[in-house]
């Protein structure tokens, strides 16, 4: 986690606020006109600053949420605030919002001070996918859309317990995250959602509710995690949805039959070997699952390739390449393609492999 990530109490405005954000604590001072956007700074695209600016589509997002007095909200992006005052105005007893452009960090706490809220927010100045986030009952955000895969790794496969978290996001990508086995869309990133909550879509929202106006229409997803952990290693599911979703249009057969994949199992499960004797008790796998390419659960293939020199016989890698064969015959699977499967057909084979002595990390 980043260390330098430096927390700012919105009680201390004094302190922070620049002239820019004088200006903006007068203009916020009308809530009737605050959610409009007043050009007073450039706003970055490739930041995703687009700010939501249609005040029924922002209370609909807070009454979806279904806050509960004495809930800690977490808000990701809370930009101008458009979203942070209803959060703050809600039953929730606080709200802490994470804002990696120092320019919106002076706006929204300008303008919750301007309101009298300020006791209740505390604005976190970093990249929301490496800052460590307080304990918090809800995510509620209008996140920007370049980070939701990392962003929801982060919630889900990190450290924190929370009930739910209400996230506008991409439409296209939001499809993806609650589809389910045969959809056309389903793919790694709703497999792996699905193995430890359970997603729903809540409504749409035009791309004309922002400014400005972005490319994409989107959606709001409600997320809320299981009660109970599954009973798998979280960081060898992610590693095996990996290699079966690198190449998703193939059948589980013609995947794990590739010279290359069985060469990168061989070397991994090997290596596994070697770590669990040489690190019995080691650190807990979901430590490494924090951002960065161990935190993307999306369907992308990763970088699965394999590399070194082979130090071992052809008649060893035979003999791997029987057992994964052997299991993919004993779960009658090897002619399915993993998009059809569900994540207990999958699990299923997940066993079998390990049984086998097959790791995928
Ligand atoms: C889509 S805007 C949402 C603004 C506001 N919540 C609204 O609905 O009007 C996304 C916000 O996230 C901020 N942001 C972008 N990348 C971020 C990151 N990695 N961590 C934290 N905030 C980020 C942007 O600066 C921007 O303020």
């Amino acid at each position: 986690m980043n260390r330098a990530v430096s927390s700012v109490r919105s009680c201390h405005v004094a302190r922070l606020v620049s002239s820019r954000g004088a200006a903006a604590a007068a203009a916020f001072s009308s809530p009737a006109a605050a959610e409009a956007w007043d050009r007073r700074f450039r706003l970055h695209k490739p930041r995703g600053q687009h700010l939501l600016t249609n005040p029924r589509v922002l209370d609909a997002i807070v009454r979806r949420a279904a806050l509960r007095p004495g809930d800690a909200v977490l808000e990701v992006g809370p930009g101008t605030g458009n979203l942070t005052v209803r959060l703050l105005e809600s039953p929730a007893a606080r709200v802490s919002a994470v804002e990696i452009d120092p320019r919106m960090v002076d706006a929204v706490t300008a303008r919750v001070d301007a309101l009298g809220l300020a006791h209740k927010l505390t604005v976190i100045k970093g990249d929301a996918v490496e800052a460590e986030f307080p304990e918090f009952d809800v995510c509620v955000a209008n996140i920007p859309y370049g980070i939701s895969s990392p962003l929801i790794a982060k919630l889900l496969f990190g450290p924190y317990r929370f009930r739910a978290a209400t996230l506008l996001l991409q439409k296209e990508f939001a499809r993806r995250l609650v589809a389910v086995p045969g959809d056309s869309e389903y793919n790694r990133l709703a497999t792996n959602v699905r193995m430890v909550a359970d997603a729903r879509l809540l409504m749409d929202v035009s791309k004309r509710d922002f400014v400005p106006m972005p490319k994409v229409d989107s959606s709001l997803v409600e997320i809320r995690p299981r009660a109970a952990a599954p009973d798998v290693d979280l960081a060898e599911w992610l590693a095996f949805t990996r290699a079966c979703f690198g190449q998703k249009n193939k059948t589980l057969g013609a995947i794990f039959k590739q010279k290359r994949k069985v060469l990168e199992l061989f070397r991994r499960s090997r290596g596994a070997d070697e770590r669990r004797n040489d690190n019995a008790g080691g650190s807990s796998s979901l430590v490494r699952l924090g951002g960065g390419d161990d935190g993307d659960i999306s369907d992308n293939d990763g970088n699965d390739s394999y590399d070194g020199a082979a130090s071992f016989s052809e008649e060893e890698v035979t003999a791997f390449k029987a057992k994964i064969a052997g299991a993919l015959e004993s779960t009658e699977l090897a002619g399915k393609r993993p998009s059809k499967l569900s994540n207990d057909e999958l699990l299923r084979l997940l066993r079998l492999f390990n049984e086998q002595g097959v790791r995928f990390q």
